[in-house]
Parts: structure tokens; C-alpha cells; sequence
């Protein structure tokens, strides 16, 4: 009997351009997953192997990291954030492009008074790390949305957050300080089912890398 594998996607901005990939790799969600009255969260697909999760996109990362979900689709700033040993991102779906950038209000002067600094942030890990290697030491207030309103209200003096057009951060009066590292979406795969399933999850890995490829080559 073929093992059942669980396929974990987020269910924010990323699905709208991870689904044509998806269908394109030959995975195809039942009817009930486009259904927004359906509160189911596990849905079956035309391949009686693979079923899908649609989780938060933080969450993706854990249920893969910890087999729950064998493979998933998840954008690199969750994968840096969590550096989960268990996670191996073999393939830049080049979906979901954007920046994880350091933010302060216009007109601040970037100083470090006494090497110490607070950032409101939704990734304090890759924050810190940022940080720490540059001998600050940051203070992280986590927040889930709207950083940008942090540094006008007093919580932090700086943000970090993602930037795409660098919209949010001009209508709220904040300039992009530093570029922390460039994102798109990935391929994730957890470590020990790719081994043990070696036959399917191998075989996904290389139908999305060769799918990919044609894209960028086209
Ligand atoms: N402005 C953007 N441009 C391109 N990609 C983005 C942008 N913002 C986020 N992403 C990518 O999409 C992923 C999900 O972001 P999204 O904003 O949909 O999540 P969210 O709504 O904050 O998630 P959740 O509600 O689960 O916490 C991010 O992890 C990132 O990889
Ligand atoms: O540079 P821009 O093109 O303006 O994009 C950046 C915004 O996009 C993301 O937020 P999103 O819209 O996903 O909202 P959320 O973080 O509150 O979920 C991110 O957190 C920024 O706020």
C-alpha cells in the first residue's frame, strides 16, 4: 500500500500562485478546498495518495519540520526564522518575491545608542540574528500584523517586516533601512520522508524542480 502523504500550503497570499504550480505538478485539490463555506482543514485530492492542509503560512514550516505533513510549500522568511534542522528546501518556486528589510520613520538619524536597540518584528529570530552578528543587541517585541504602526506609537524604533513595493512602508510614513535577505517561496520537504518514501516524495521534488526550471528558462 502506497504511505499517504500529507501536502501542507499556507493559506495566505502564496496560494493564489502556489495552485496553477500545484495542478501543474499534477495535484489537484476536491472541490470542497475552493468552497469558503467548507470549514474542513484536511481536503483530498484527485492523486488517492496525497491530501492537502491549508494551514497558517508560520504553521506550514511546523507540521513539515515535525512529519506531520511529509512536504509543503512555505516562503524562505518562515524557513530562516525557525532554522528547523528537520526541513530541507530543495526548490525556489519563484513565487511570492519579496524582501525581509529593516524600517524606520523618515528623517530618523540610524544610530545605536549604546548598542542596544528595540525592533518590532514577526521574525524575531532572523531579527536577532541580524543583529547579534553586527554586536547590537536587539530587544524584540513580537507582533503578528502591522508592524509598520510601531515606531509612530513608541513601541519600537525600528520595524522589521517584508517589503514588495514598499508600499505600506511610504503610506506610513517609514523608510527601508537595510535589506536583511530576499524571499520566495520553497519547496519543503521533511528530511526523514524523503528518505523513508523514497520512491514518491523524491519523484515531487524533481516534477516541481523540473516545472520551476521551464519557468525560469521560458
Ligand atoms: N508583500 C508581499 N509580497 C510578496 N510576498 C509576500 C508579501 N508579503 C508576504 N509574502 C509572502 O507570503 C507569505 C505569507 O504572507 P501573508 O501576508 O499571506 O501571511 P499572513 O497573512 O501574515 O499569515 P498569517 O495570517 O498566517 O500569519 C509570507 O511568509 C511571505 O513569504
Ligand atoms: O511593500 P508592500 O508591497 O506594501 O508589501 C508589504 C506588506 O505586505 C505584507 O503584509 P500583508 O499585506 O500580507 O498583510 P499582513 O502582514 O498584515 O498579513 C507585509 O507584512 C507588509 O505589510
Amino acid at each position: 500500500m502506497t504511505e499517504p502523504i500529507i501536502f501542507a500550503i499556507p493559506k495566505g497570499r502564496i496560494l493564489d500562485e502556489a495552485l496553477p504550480l500545484m495542478q501543474a505538478a499534477g495535484i489537484e485539490p476536491e472541490a470542497a478546498f475552493f468552497d469558503d463555506a467548507s470549514r474542513a482543514l484536511l481536503f483530498a485530492t484527485n492523486n488517492p495518495a496525497i491530501s492537502i492542509i491549508r494551514v497558517r503560512a508560520f504553521d506550514v514550516a511546523t507540521f513539515v519540520a515535525h512529519g506531520a505533513a511529509q512536504i509543503g510549500i512555505v516562503g524562505s522568511d518562515v524557513i530562516d526564522e525557525f532554522d528547523y534542522s528537520e526541513l530541507y528546501a530543495p526548490v525556489d518556486l519563484g513565487i511570492g518575491r519579496c524582501r525581509i528589510s529593516v524600517a524606520m520613520p523618515q528623517g530618523v538619524p540610524d544610530d545605536v545608542n549604546g548598542g542596544h536597540i528595540r525592533v518590532a518584528t514577526k521574525y524575531p529570530g532572523t531579527t536577532s540574528r541580524y543583529y547579534h552578528a553586527r554586536g547590537i543587541q536587539a530587544e524584540c517585541v513580537k507582533l503578528n500584523g502591522a508592524m509598520e504602526l510601531a515606531p509612530s506609537l513608541g513601541l519600537s524604533g525600528r520595524i522589521v517586516d517584508l517589503v514588495s513595493s514598499g508600499k505600506t512602508l511610504a503610506e506610513n510614513g517609514l523608510v527601508e533601512t537595510a535589506v536583511i535577505s530576499q524571499v520566495s517561496a520553497r519547496l519543503i520537504v521533511n528530511r526523514a520522508a524523503y528518505k523513508m518514501m523514497s520512491g514518491t516524495i523524491p519523484a515531487m521534488v524533481e516534477r516541481f524542480r523540473e516545472l520551476t526550471g521551464a519557468r525560469a528558462a521560458a
